[in-house]
């Protein structure tokens, strides 16, 4: 219920940042959850480094290999989100994985384990709608919000998978792959004027989004922004700095400041209620 309550609260930040766990490793990646937390950003997605992250661009696809170097993976982002509630972070925490490593875990285990260390949602770029009715379910069960994505391409598809989303519904900016973009074709705006009067919950847009400009544009149309890229490419340009522990702190306030010049605190949502 954090992510619905997030969405209408006072004074947030209507950004979703996606962070690659264990890049440059879990210390780190836990104080940059912190970090979110303390700058009221809607929700953060945790995302489990894969081999084959067939959906993501270069600078994504570096951060998986860094984060798999340092021995992360399904179960050690668990005990991350866990650890992260542990320090008081109360920001809804959106658990991002492509389908593999959830089965070799074990959807229905997973579930269960995601409720118990405070996971509010759940992410599986590469798991059509229709396959994942099942996993759906198990996930509505242990009132985990699974969080369906739609496309420019969805068209007439977007009635059905919108219509029992939980949580929100993640709009595909473009297509390709993730990777900070210049500029997005006008079609886009239409699109998620449509997504947002069939969603029975609030949406998110993502793809491609590093600028301010982007962000205000986009807020228009939907009621947060995603931005990953940009935001792990910031940490990996400071990957030394952000491991040691003289210059840490320095490396965290550039992020932080990045956060600050993407996206206000929205005194409210632009969520309708
Ligand atoms: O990196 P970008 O261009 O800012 O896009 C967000 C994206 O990183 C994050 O939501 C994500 C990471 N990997 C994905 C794969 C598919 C869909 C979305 C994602």
């Amino acid at each position: 219920m954090r992510i619905k309550k997030a969405f209408q609260e006072e004074a947030r930040r209507r950004l979703i940042p996606f962070i690659t766990a264990g890049d440059p490793d879990f210390e780190t990646t836990l104080e940059l959850v912190g970090l979110l937390d303390e700058e009221r950003v809607t929700a953060i997605e945790l995302g489990v480094p894969y081999s084959d992250p067939l959906a993501d661009g270069p600078v994504i696809q570096a951060a998986s290999a860094r984060a798999l170097e340092q021995g992360m993976n399904l179960p050690r982002v668990l005990e991350l989100a866990e650890a992260a509630r542990n320090r008081g972070v109360t920001t809804p925490l959106v658990l991002f994985s492509y389908y593999n490593p959830i089965l070799r875990y074990g959807s229905e285990v997973l579930m269960t384990r995601a409720a118990q260390v405070g996971i509010d949602g759940m992410i599986i770029p590469d798991l059509p709608w229709e396959e994942g009715r099942e996993l759906s379910r198990q996930a509505a069960e242990q009132r985990v919000d699974l969080i369906p994505l739609v496309a420019p391409t969805s068209r007439e598809r977007i009635q059905r998978i919108v219509s029992d989303a939980k949580g929100f519904v993640y709009c595909v900016s473009s297509l390709g792959t993730t990777g900070v973009r210049s500029d997005f074709d006008q079609k886009v705006d239409a699109f998620l004027d449509t997504v947002r009067e069939a969603s029975p919950v609030p949406i998110a847009v993502g793809f491609g989004i590093s600028r301010r400009k982007h962000v205000d544009r986009f807020l228009e149309h939907a009621d947060a922004a995603v931005v990953g890229s940009a935001l792990i490419r910031m940490a990996e340009q400071r990957k030394d700095a952000l491991t040691d522990a003289d210059r840490r702190e320095d490396a965290l306030e550039e992020i932080r400041q990045f956060v600050r010049e993407l996206a206000d605190e929205r005194s409210v949502s632009v969520y309708r209620t």
